[in-house]
């Protein structure tokens, strides 16, 4: 199955998210909001764009004790947002309890955990005192985030293929850190080109400044697109 483009709102700027939603309106990609959105413009920006039928990752990354977990994940879930996440750190008890929150909703969002952010590297890891190597520090979060109930993990695309082989090819992973030939590393560290992350079986590719920041973010998407497209052929 092919992957699934998520697009990365990551601006303050209302205006300059509603201008990349409309221009990459006939492609119908997922978008998610992160910290800098939300913090500025709330939900209501949230509930502006799935007005207008977008699907939305909210990408908070919640990691605090269960309860206040679980109820932030609830309130999330009943706005409509189709992903949200959490730090797989949290521990076994706060994704139990996450998920356990949405029991009696006829459909919930899926909820994935966060393992090792993509942008560490294994001495970022080291420097907190994670002494184990990164991958199968990834692995041991992901296995306990699918025992505790969770429907997928967000981790690099390098980690894509060992996840799937450990935890099952249903087990979702979410994938930052992708960046083609022709974009800027960033601050990430742990990437493949979108090609790449296609053939290891991604299903959930977040993508934000090489498609944001582009001159032309249509022209970035569909050159993604179609990279993607003749990797999985
Ligand atoms: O480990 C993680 C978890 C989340 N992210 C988020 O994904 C996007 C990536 O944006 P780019 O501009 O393509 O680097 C960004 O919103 C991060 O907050 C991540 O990069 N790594």
């Amino acid at each position: 199955m092919s992957s699934t483009i998520v697009v990365a709102l990551d601006t303050r700027d209302r205006l300059a998210a509603k201008s990349i939603v409309a221009e990459l309106a006939p492609h119908n990609p997922w978008f998610k909001v992160g910290k800098a959105l939300f913090v500025s413009k709330g939900t209501a920006i949230v509930e502006e764009l799935m007005e207008n039928g977008a699907n939305i990752f909210l990408d908070l990354k919640f990691h605090d004790i269960p309860n206040t977990v679980a109820e932030a994940a609830r309130a999330a879930a009943d706005i409509g947002v189709r992903m949200l996440n959490v730090h797989c750190l949290g521990g076994r008890k706060m994704m139990e309890t996450t998920i356990n929150s949405m029991a009696d909703l006829s459909s919930r969002p899926l909820v994935v955990g966060v393992t090792i952010l993509t942008s560490m590297n294994q001495g970022d890891l080291d420097e907190v005192g994670v002494r184990e190597p990164l991958q199968e520090e990834v692995l041991r979060l992901a296995r306990l985030a699918r025992d505790s109930g969770l429907d997928g993990v967000v981790c690099s695309p390098q980690e894509t293929e060992l996840i799937k082989s450990e935890l099952g090819s249903d087990f979702l992973t979410v994938t930052p850190g992708i960046r083609p030939a022709w974009s800027a590393t960033d601050d990430q560290s742990r990437i493949t080109t979108p090609a790449d992350a296609a053939r290891m079986g991604t299903d959930y590719m977040v993508i934000g400044r090489p498609i944001i920041k582009h001159q032309r973010p249509l022209e970035a998407y569909e050159s993604i697109q179609k990279e993607i497209q003749s990797a999985v052929q």
